[in-house]
């Protein structure tokens, strides 16, 4: 007798008829879910076949193993860092539109480094070439449901209320807080060296404490004082943990720690899950009191900054973010306010270091323009138009995010190629913005290239460094801003020149860094020394 037959009459022997009933709808019901689970896997299969298919006939690559794709040549944990910065920029001349990488037997991604593709994905609505969210899977446990990594109708919401905190006039104001933390920075410079000497520094750490004081200062109105006290701060020293922690789970050759369920086990994952509380914590106690003071002023608070934004804004049906919005936009607007722009400043000073005869310019033109005065004011931001183009030729040499991804939700045509609905698109800003075919001699440093003239001339998706369309960089002016009123009280006190006995390694970990640091020595200018 068959197995089936026999359980059915066993079980027939002790059961009623009614649990007889259950049981068939039970098992009608399990059958169904595999069905419809097989159904999903299927339908999931023929979905990446499609994609693959179109990849391979239509987007050539580097050669790969017929299985296991370009599993470990960018494997995580590479020996050489900087390997990932040359596999975006070094594929151009033989693949000049893009070419298709295959991380594994069931994944496919397209790399673009051409201008007018990035442009039909970037100015894709943000429904038809939403996030990829599996990029920014490892910062969601901290960030949260932000800006960031929202898609689709939440995301357009969000953008919405919020960007009337990027306005001109809530961002003039924030030019005196970040006049205060750029002095704050000089002072603590000028104690490193002792007058008519030299004193080196590490430029990435500087800035990144200096600009989270910023930030933090703009949209809180608090400064954590992050210069001087970093380890004193919970908060800051919480979100440095999260940062370091991040970095090392990237790094970590273990391909297990991809999976949160994973991760969340092992000591660095439980410290990690530590850190995050602490910063939650922080956020919503900062959120409270805000409303009591805005409650205890009735409403007339005398300033109004992003978080007061934040707690206010309203959408047409009167309907504002709730508390777990409001926090993810915090923690999200201060750490991605913060650490790119640390990045592009360490790269620009960097280069300006690397360049005399740029630094010299930018110098005299500050000095010019400041007349000796010490404060930089929001008319003056215009009048810097030198600085502007070496900061602008730093962002295209060094972008501080060099790759952003989408899954694309509509197929999209461009330059005689299709690239289907359902594939993982990699938008190399490094590659389209050091191409060979639209920058001449793209690896020398030339801020002429952003004259008025020059600029004209140049494809406008050869120089992305905050993105475009509907999902580009809501805090570029504020970043801007903050770079040119640090520089001013930089190049107006200090020379700066560049260690070569350090060699850089450059890496792409959060953002566009230097693994080991990024070494610069300060000298004060011949007309400070007096
Ligand atoms: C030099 C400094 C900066 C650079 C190079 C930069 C670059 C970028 C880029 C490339 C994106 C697109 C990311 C993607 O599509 O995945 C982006 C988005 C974003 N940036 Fe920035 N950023 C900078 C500064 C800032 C600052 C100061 C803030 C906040 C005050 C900020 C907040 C954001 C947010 C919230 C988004 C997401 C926008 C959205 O999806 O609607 N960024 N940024």
């Amino acid at each position: 007798m068959p197995i089936r037959r026999c359980v059915i009459i066993t079980l027939a022997m002790d059961v009623k008829e009614g649990e007889i009933f259950l049981l068939k709808i039970i098992y009608t019901l399990l059958f169904l879910s595999l069905v419809y689970i097989g159904g999903k896997l299927f339908q999931r299969f023929v979905r990446f076949y499609r994609i693959r298919k179109n990849l391979r006939n239509h987007w050539q690559g580097p050669k790969c193993h017929w299985f296991w794709g370009h599993l470990g040549m960018v494997t995580r944990g590479n020996k050489d860092p900087a390997r990932f910065i040359t596999f975006f920029t070094e594929k151009e001349k033989e693949f000049p539109l893009g070419f298709a990488i295959y991380p594994g037997p069931f994944r496919a991604v397209l790399l673009l480094h051409h201008p007018n593709i990035v442009k039909k994905v970037l100015s894709a609505s943000a429904w038809e070439a939403p996030k990829n969210r599996s990029s920014y899977a490892a910062l969601v446990p901290w960030l949260g449901e932000g800006l960031l990594v929202l898609n689709g109708h939440q995301w357009f919401r969000h953008r919405r209320l919020l960007t009337s905190a990027f306005h001109f006039d809530t961002l003039k104001p924030y030019v005196k807080k970040m006049n205060h933390c750029g002095k704050a920075l000089v002072k603590k410079w000028s104690s490193v060296i002792a007058d008519h000497t030299s004193g080196k520094i590490e430029v990435f750490q500087q800035f990144s404490l200096m600009a989270l004081d910023t930030i933090m200062n703009c949209l809180l109105s608090y400064e954590p004082n992050a210069q001087m006290q970093q380890s004193e701060n919970i908060y800051v020293s919480s979100i440095y943990t999260l940062s370091k922690l991040i970095i090392e789970r990237g790094r970590n050759k273990n391909l297990a720690m991809v999976f949160n369920f994973f991760y969340k086990r092992t000591k660095a994952g439980k410290d990690f899950q530590v850190n995050c509380d602490k910063v939650h914590q922080f956020s919503n106690t900062f959120m409270k009191q805000r409303r009591n003071e805005i409650a205890d002023m009735n409403g007339n608070r005398s300033h109004f900054d992003f978080l007061d934004i934040l707690l206010s804004a309203r959408d047409t049906d009167g309907n504002g973010l709730v508390d777990s919005e409001i926090r993810a936009e915090m923690d999200t607007f201060l750490f991605r306010g913060h650490d790119t722009t640390a990045s592009a400043l360490s790269w620009t000073l960097f280069a300006l270091a690397s360049h005399p005869q740029h630094q010299d310019k930018c110098a005299a033109e500050i000095m010019s323009v400041l007349g000796g005065r010490d404060e930089v004011s929001w008319s003056d931001l215009s009048s810097f138009p030198y600085l502007t183009r070496c900061i602008k030729e730093s962002l295209r040499m060094y972008p501080p995010v060099p790759v952003i991804s989408r899954r694309l939700d509509k197929d999209i045509g461009a330059e005689g190629k299709t690239i289907l609905k359902g594939t993982v698109v990699q938008i190399s800003i490094i590659g389209v913005q050091r191409s060979e075919l639209f920058w001449k001699d793209p690896q020398t440093f030339n801020p002429d290239r952003f004259t008025t003239e020059s600029a004209s001339q140049q494809n406008h998706h050869a120089f992305i460094p905050f993105s475009a369309g509907p999902r580009n960089c809501i805090g570029q002016n504020l970043a801007m801003n903050e770079i040119k009123v640090v520089l001013a009280h930089i190049l107006q006190k200090f020379k700066l020149t560049v260690d070569h006995n350090h060699k850089i390694v450059h890496c792409h970990e959060l953002i566009y860094r230097a693994r080991g640091g990024l070494y610069l020595y300060l000298e004060k200018r011949e007309d400070e020394k007096s």
